[in-house]
């Protein structure tokens, strides 16, 4: 193995905990940030990833406060987008000139307009702009140098199936690219490093093609598995779901188009690859499972912000958004 890195997991659960078994499985120097009875588990008997080839486990340095954690080579975020507001500003410290960051999170990213071309991209005054929805008042853009930041798509499934376990079904497939559209070093350094962990890296120069190909799927399957608490296989055999699932999906990908992206894939291909992952839960039943707050922003209020300010109709995702945002007020904690 080359030089082995020094890896911080930010948020150990579903995603961030399966690249941090996967990480620290093949030698690198992993740390996480985790909570409550997850982190005492791991502190107790290590972290385990069960796939259903195999269950690894591994030991690594564990602590619910960042100040702990010394500077890194690779910030791994494993948040839910949510969850980013008050950890963000934290990272300063454990960031060296080359250290970087990779949010492994689903929806639009905070970064989203950072070196995007999009006329949406830069405010009146000259400057990046934000969303409001993801993030009111620029305060993410704002917390780390957007230069550390290599943008992410998670195509695999996982759960924290008891604290210090994570279930997954076995894919681990990640998009990575640069923010700027470019290939760099880095971008294929990371990519070397996921392949050795046994991952499968997809290197992208339109990492925005990539985000709003993810996007299409959990944009609408996503709510709709928390509306009906169903797994996907079960939403893929519901023909009049499927009809719903469709009418989001044209919306998100025509507000792709309008934003200068491609979603890469028909409608009918998504669907195929949504099939594909199996009877799993989405990450967001599985919230609304455990009385968590739901990750609407990132994956519905953010694009329904997007429409607004390109004028682009989006009815199917508006409803979703709303009925999902009725659900979380009547079951979800804040
Ligand atoms: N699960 C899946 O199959 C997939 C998820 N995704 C996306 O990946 C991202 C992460 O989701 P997922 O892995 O499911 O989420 P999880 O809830 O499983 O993991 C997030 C972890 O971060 C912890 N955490 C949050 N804030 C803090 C904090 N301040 N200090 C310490 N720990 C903290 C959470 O603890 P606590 O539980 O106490 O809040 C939790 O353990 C999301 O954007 C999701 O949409 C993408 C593809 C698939
Ligand atoms: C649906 C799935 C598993 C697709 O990868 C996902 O991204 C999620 O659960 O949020």
């Amino acid at each position: 193995m080359a030089s082995p890195w020094k890896i911080l997991v930010v948020g150990a659960g579903a995603v961030g905990g399966t690249l941090a078994v996967r990480l620290a499985a093949a030698g690198h120097t992993v740390s996480v940030l985790a909570r409550g009875a997850h982190l005492q588990a791991i502190q107790r008997a290590g972290l385990c990833l069960e796939d259903p080839q195999e269950r690894v486990c591994v030991e690594v340095q564990a602590s619910d406060d960042l100040a702990d954690f010394a500077p890194q080579d690779l910030v791994i975020l494993g948040l839910k987008a949510h969850q980013l507001g008050p950890v963000l500003p934290q990272l300063r410290p454990l960031l060296h000139a080359d250290t970087v960051v990779l949010p492994a999170i689903n929806g639009v990213p905070w970064w989203y307009f950072h070196a995007d071309t999009s006329p949406q991209a830069r405010t009146a005054q000259g400057r990046t702009a934000h969303l409001e929805s993801i993030d009111p008042g620029g305060r993410l853009l704002g917390a780390i140098d957007p230069a550390h930041l290599v943008g992410c798509v998670v195509h695999a499934s996982a759960e924290v199936a008891s604290p210090g376990v994570i279930r997954g079904n076995g894919q681990y497939r990640y998009v990575i690219g640069e923010p700027t559209h470019t290939r760099s070093p880095r971008v294929q350094a990371l990519a070397d490093l996921l392949r050795a962990a046994g991952c499968e890296p997809e290197v992208t120069d339109r990492i925005r093609d990539a985000i709003w190909m993810k996007l299409v799927g959990n944009a609408t399957f996503n709510p709709v598995a928390a509306l009906t608490r169903a797994r996907m296989n079960a939403i893929c055999d519901n023909p009049e779901l499927v009809a719903l699932i469709r009418d989001g999906m044209a919306e998100i990908m025509g507000l792709a188009r309008a934003y200068g992206c491609d979603p890469l894939v028909s409608i009918e291909q998504r669907m195929e690859i949504a099939r594909g992952i199996g009877p799993v839960k989405t990450s967001t039943l599985q919230d609304l499972e455990r009385g968590r707050a739901l990750e609407i922003a990132a994956l519905l209020h953010a694009p329904l912000e997007m429409a607004r300010l390109a004028h682009h109709p989006m009815t199917t995702l508006q409803t979703l958004s709303a009925l999902l945002g009725e659900l979380d007020r009547q079951v979800c904690k804040a």
